[in-house]
């Protein structure tokens, strides 16, 4: 059976004291098996809220609407059991906040090793070899540890364990690499990039490192407000952005001379394009009109009536 996830008009507002606040906006997007999705965005922009979406995670005040269709089974309408079963044994989460993930009254091992199948020995053996991948270089002393005790990067890897278990059929990895030195970061994404190819897992990687993007990921959808405003392959998106919002994050790189975007307005936009006080191509019709995301070339796709 096909094992891709497939996002249908996906929308999610959340009702909080202060107001609603739309999160994801329309979103379609499909995630094949055996690629690496990247999806990138400024804060805010509705990236962590999909992956809670597809894990049924969002808490009750958020109204999600659309679907999210995954092996002929609807996940929005799915039950407590099947959603148990899905996080369980189909698709895993690497969270973004380790600490929020990790019990603090209790060492890694065990709550790692829960993760995983079989004797006792077993998942201990198992937890330490992908504590191992993962860059954890002393998994004894590490399992020993209470959460309290390791730093950022050590929980954030440490975390990584609860995607790892074998019989999962897909991981969603939430800025799996933040915080990571850089040697610990080349052993990051060569265990995921393995992971990928070799542990035939369907990935999604959230992240805002655009150069792991580049080198991880096969297709990526940049989010804006909640909005998917470019995708395509990866190498594409970024190699030759159509989109000015995906044009102004490589220009604010360190190697793009750092160029800041200007400033996004507190203000929400109302009608029209959501970019357009930011946009060094705004025009009238922008303002009018509020953007489709279409296909320019053969699986490329740009929200702008002006991209070249
Ligand atoms: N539980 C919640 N209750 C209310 N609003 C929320 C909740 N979770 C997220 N939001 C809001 O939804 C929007 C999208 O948040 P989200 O966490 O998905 O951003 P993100 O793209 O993952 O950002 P970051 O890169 O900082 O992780 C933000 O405006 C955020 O404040
Ligand atoms: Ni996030």
């Amino acid at each position: 059976m096909d094992r891709a996830i497939e996002i249908n008009h996906l929308s999610v507002v959340f009702h909080t004291e202060s107001g609603q606040v739309h999160a994801v906006k329309d979103v379609s997007l499909t995630l094949k098996h055996g690629v690496i999705t990247g999806l990138i965005g400024e804060t805010g922009s509705g990236k962590s809220v999909m992956a809670s979406a597809i894990l049924r995670m969002l808490p009750f005040y958020a109204e999600v609407s659309g679907s999210i269709r995954y092996q002929g089974m609807e996940i929005l309408e799915a039950d407590h059991r099947t959603v148990r079963d899905l996080r369980r044994n189909h698709i895993g989460l690497i969270p973004q906040n380790p600490s929020e993930s990790l019990n603090p009254a209790r060492r890694i091992l065990p709550q790692t090793a829960e993760c995983f199948e079989g004797s006792r020995r077993e998942r201990r053996n198992i937890t330490y070899h992908n504590m191992e991948k993962m860059g954890l270089n002393n998994p004894e002393d590490t399992g020993r540890k209470y959460p309290f005790q390791l730093s950022g990067g050590m929980k954030q890897r440490a975390v990584s364990l609860f995607g790892m278990r074998e019989q999962l059929d897909w991981m969603i990895a939430d800025e799996p690499t933040k915080g990571l030195d850089m040697v610990v970061y080349q052993q990051v994404f060569e265990s995921l990039q393995t992971l990928s190819r070799h542990g035939n897992r369907g990935m999604l990687v959230i992240t805002h490192d655009l150069t792991l993007a580049v080198k991880l990921c096969d297709e990526l959808a940049v989010l804006y407000e909640g909005e998917i405003v470019e995708s395509g392959k990866a190498k594409e998106v970024l190699g030759y952005p159509q989109h000015p919002y995906t044009r102004g994050l490589l220009a604010s790189l360190p190697q793009n001379g750092m160029h800041a975007m200007v400033a996004k307005p507190l203000e929400e936009v109302h009608g029209g394009c959501r970019f357009r006080p930011r946009c060094p191509l705004a025009g009238e019709k922008c303002t009018g009109c509020h953007p489709d995301l279409e296909e320019t070339t053969l699986g490329r796709k740009v929200r702008c009536l002006r991209h070249d």
